[in-house]
């Protein structure tokens, strides 16, 4: 993302009739476009974002002549999804860069003077010593002479727009004021860097991520005792270039887990109005869909009345691919596929009664989500890569100290580091059920039949979890039968989301 670079200052000058040489009347520039962000609801995924790839907001314009400002540059608003996480991966801020530059130059320059003051001092010695064997001969005392050397500093062309119709050969006795780069006061709400943002509610606001560059100055700016008509204005300042990383942290209330054709595309279609694809083979799904149940009466009100203070009136499903044995082995594909498990809020698993015996098949499932929490917590990139010692992965303020617009010790560019590790709750603490789907096929009944029965004991703690942990969630366990191609039993499934959202 880019934010504007502010627009130049003018160097002009009033002339009417009569008025041969009229006073300054640069315009300024006007400010670069800033780069805001916002959280709002009924977005759900980031791919347009994503397909935008290079954002840019606008430059502000040059000023004109007859003290006229430049326009500001255009803002532009990213808006996101309510569960956005934004993190900084590199950053490039022209402002900071040039303190850093004159903070060099200053130091120089010091050195250097520094160092012929000792010479100077030197030579005085000597003289000194001179002198005073000069006088004991009773010669004539001679000024000392106090050389002062006259050194000409290059003209910054980046930070100075000079007058159109003059002589660069003009401006080498030109003493050009000390210029300190300049942020637009704005800038002052950017968040600390680096950004780590956790987006986790709809925001009534747009928040500022990067403030364009201030505009240049005009020249009556530059008027001072010795100076009547400058014939310079100073340049605007870069906008901030900001690389950042953007993960969608909750998918949607409801995920679908189950394995490849057990229905689940079927089953969102019949509760949403979503158009997700469905076949009978495998895969038909490969991203996620989402889908969002409306339970209202038609009339905006809550139909299932919840307990909880705000009545809901819709929750998002996400149909995930489907989930095949060993998916957690192959790292790409079966992490992949089990991340977006990990970011619903209540899984809901997908049965498909005419295939197999339901109850190993859920118990299948729920080993394949225990095999993905095991590699997850112990992959690689929380590793860290130097042979050893602490590594601080604290990446608050504390490890980059914050630019401040006059602090001499400001740090604007570092290096991008592993990502922060976004804390999830363990898989088997969600909220779970099972939806018995293809109930209208033949012979599904007493499968049906079992596994509400394998569920009531795991209730009531006859059996293990099927997570194989002893605090997993086992509160109202139970099996939705549904025919999802007809449409049957699947109302069911909204006010059990209802009852577990609550
Ligand atoms: N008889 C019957 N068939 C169903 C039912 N639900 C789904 N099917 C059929 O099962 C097949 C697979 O359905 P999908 O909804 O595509 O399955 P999926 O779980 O989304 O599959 P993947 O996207 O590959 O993971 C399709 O042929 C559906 O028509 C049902 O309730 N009854
Ligand atoms: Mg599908």
């Amino acid at each position: 993302m880019h934010a504007g670079a502010g627009g130049h200052g003018c160097v002009a000058f009033l002339r009417e009739k009569y008025i041969e040489e009229g006073p300054p009347n640069g315009g300024d520039g006007g400010s670069g476009g800033g780069i805001y962000i916002q959280a709002v609801e009924g977005l759900t995924s980031l791919h347009k974002l994503a397909r935008r790839g290079v954002i840019r907001a606008s430059r502000g314009k040059n000023g004109q002549g007859k003290s006229k400002g430049g326009k500001r540059g255009d803002d532009v608003l990213i808006q996101v999804p309510v569960g956005t996480v934004v993190r900084e991966i590199d950053r490039h801020d022209p402002v900071a860069e040039e303190m850093t530059t004159r903070r060099k130059i200053y130091e120089d320059q010091q050195a250097e003077q520094q160092e012929r003051r000792a010479q100077r001092l030197e030579k005085r010695l000597e003289q000194r010593a001179k002198l005073s064997e000069e006088l004991e001969e009773g010669e004539e005392l001679e000024e000392m002479e106090e050389e002062e050397d006259d050194e000409i500093t290059p003209i910054r062309f980046d930070r100075w727009v000079l007058y159109p119709g003059a002589n660069p050969a003009d401006f080498l006795t030109v003493d050009f004021p000390r210029l300190k780069p300049r942020r637009q006061g704005i800038a002052a709400m950017e968040p600390q860097a680096p950004i780590f943002l956790d987006l986790s509610a709809p925001m009534d606001k747009p928040m500022l991520l990067a403030a364009g560059g201030a505009g240049g100055l005009g020249n009556p700016h530059f008027v001072g005792r010795v100076r009547g008509r400058p014939k310079f204005a100073s340049r605007g300042e870069g906008g901030t270039r900001l690389e950042l990383d953007f993960e969608l942290k909750l998918l949607a209330d409801v995920g679908l887990v189950g394995k490849p054709n057990a229905g689940k595309s079927t089953l969102l279609r019949s509760l949403t109005n979503s158009r997700t694809r469905i076949g009978n083979w495998e895969f038909t799904t490969l991203n996620p869909h989402i889908g969002t149940v409306i339970v209202d009466d038609h009339r905006g009100r809550p139909l299932v009345e919840t307990r909880g203070k705000k009545h809901r009136t819709h929750f998002t499903i996400a149909d995930i691919p489907g989930l095949v044995e060993g998916a957690h082995l192959d790292r790409g594909l079966g992490l992949g596929f089990l991340r977006h498990i990990d970011r619903a809020g209540i899984l809901a698993f997908v049965l498909d009664l005419s295939n197999g015996d339901p109850v190993q098949e859920l118990q299948k499932l729920w080993h394949e989500l225990g095999e993905y929490e095991r590699i997850r917590d112990s992959e690689p990139e929380s590793v860290p890569d130097e042979p050893q010692g602490v590594i601080d992965w604290d990446t608050s303020s504390a490890a980059y100290p914050e630019f401040e617009d006059d602090s001499p010790q400001e740090t604007y560019h570092r290096p991008a580091r592993g990502l922060p590790h976004l804390p999830m709750p363990p898989l088997h603490t969600k909220a779970w059920f099972v939806v018995a789907t293809k109930a209208d096929l033949e012979h599904t009944q007493p499968q049906y039949r079992a596994l509400q029965e394998y569920l009531t004991a795991v209730e009531k703690g006859t059996v293990e979890h099927p997570s194989g942990h002893s605090d997993g969630w086992k509160q109202k366990l139970r099996a939705v039968p549904v025919s999802a191609i007809r449409g049957e039993g699947v109302t069911q499934i909204p006010k059990l989301v209802m009852e577990f959202l609550d």
